[in-house]
């Protein structure tokens, strides 16, 4: 069985609160990209094996789409094994969702190779046990996620945008992003109401004005060429700038595919991987 597992940006991410085991509240809007991995899942008589086209991502117990096929096998009872192939397209630990991806693609796909019967809602409460970007995955689209991700309102699609994600070459921890963040400091949250508003009439100029991520700020202390190239994607024609989720991925929403095309060139610039891509 062939996955398509697909990556996502942050419209806005808000932190509204904390809870007592360190996990932040969130009110966030998250969006699908065109950008996938390949998750290939092939039945093997018992246990779990994992293999990867990319050397850098671990292929053991490690791998969130191993643990996945773990959970659902305890879950489910299920004594059959699984072998995990994934080609690796998106980029890692850039605030892309993309280990979260994989696993929501595992989940998914093995309830329906084995005919396991686990509901939506069953398969986003274990997803939620293996991260909280997860759920969101298993669902995705244009969505408001609260909670620490996994409360989800589904949005009008704010689908066929076209996106250039420009991922420095480094990587950020999120655990380190949320614990750099401190909740008395912030004075101003994010309008999410109106970003909505904006989203579902497709004003990119609301969209512009609206878009927030709390993260940012608390991201750049520690690495500033964020802030630099936010500028830069600014200055090729971007009608939209914000970094992803906990970074350091920053994306530029174009008008049009034209000026997207010649700006990655210019973005491709200090070794940062540029991807051209649409929000789906
Ligand atoms: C930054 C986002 O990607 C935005 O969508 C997510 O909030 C992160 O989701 P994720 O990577 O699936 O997060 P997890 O793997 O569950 O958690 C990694 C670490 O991030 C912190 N974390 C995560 C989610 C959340 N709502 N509050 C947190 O404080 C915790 O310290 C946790 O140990
Ligand atoms: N299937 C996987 N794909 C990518 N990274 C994985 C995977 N499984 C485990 N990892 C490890 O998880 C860490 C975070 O990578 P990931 O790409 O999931 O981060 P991210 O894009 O920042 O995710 P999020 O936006 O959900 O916080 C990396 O250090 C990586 O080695």
């Amino acid at each position: 069985m062939i996955l398509k597992a697909y990556a996502k940006i942050n419209l806005s991410l808000d932190i509204v609160g904390k809870r007592d085991d360190g996990y932040h509240l969130l009110e966030m809007i998250m969006q699908t990209v065109e950008l996938h991995d390949e998750v290939i899942l092939t039945e093997r008589t018992s246990g779990i094996s994992l293999s990867c086209d990319k050397a850098y991502v671990p292929v053991d117990e490690r791998n969130i789409a191993y643990k996945a096929a773990k959970l659902i096998m305890e879950a489910s009872g299920l004594t059959s094994g699984i072998h995990i192939h994934i080609n690796k397209n998106i980029p890692v630990a850039a605030g892309l969702a993309g280990g979260s991806t994989d696993a929501a693609a595992v989940l998914k796909g093995m309830n329906a190779m084995f005919s396991l019967g686990l509901s939506h809602e069953e398969l986003k409460a274990l997803g939620l046990k293996l991260g909280a970007d997860v759920p969101y995955c298993l669902e995705g689209g244009t969505a408001l996620c609260e909670g620490v991700g996994e409360r989800i309102t589904k949005l009008k699609s704010f689908g066929g945008h076209v996106v250039v994600l420009v991922k420095p070459p480094f990587g950020v921890s999120t655990k380190d992003a949320y614990g750099a963040f401190n909740l008395e400091k912030i004075k101003r949250h994010v309008e999410t109401e109106k970003l909505m508003d904006s989203l579902a009439k497709d004003d990119l100029n609301g969209v512009h004005y609206y878009s927030r991520n709390l993260l940012e700020n608390v991201v750049i202390q520690s690495y500033p060429v964020i802030k630099s190239i936010k500028q830069r994607v600014v200055k090729t024609g971007a009608r939209v700038t914000l970094m992803s989720g906990s970074g350091p991925t920053v994306y530029g929403i174009y008008e049009n595919k034209e000026t997207a095309v010649r700006a990655l060139d210019e973005l491709r610039k200090n070794g940062n991987e540029v991807i051209l891509t649409e929000t789906v």
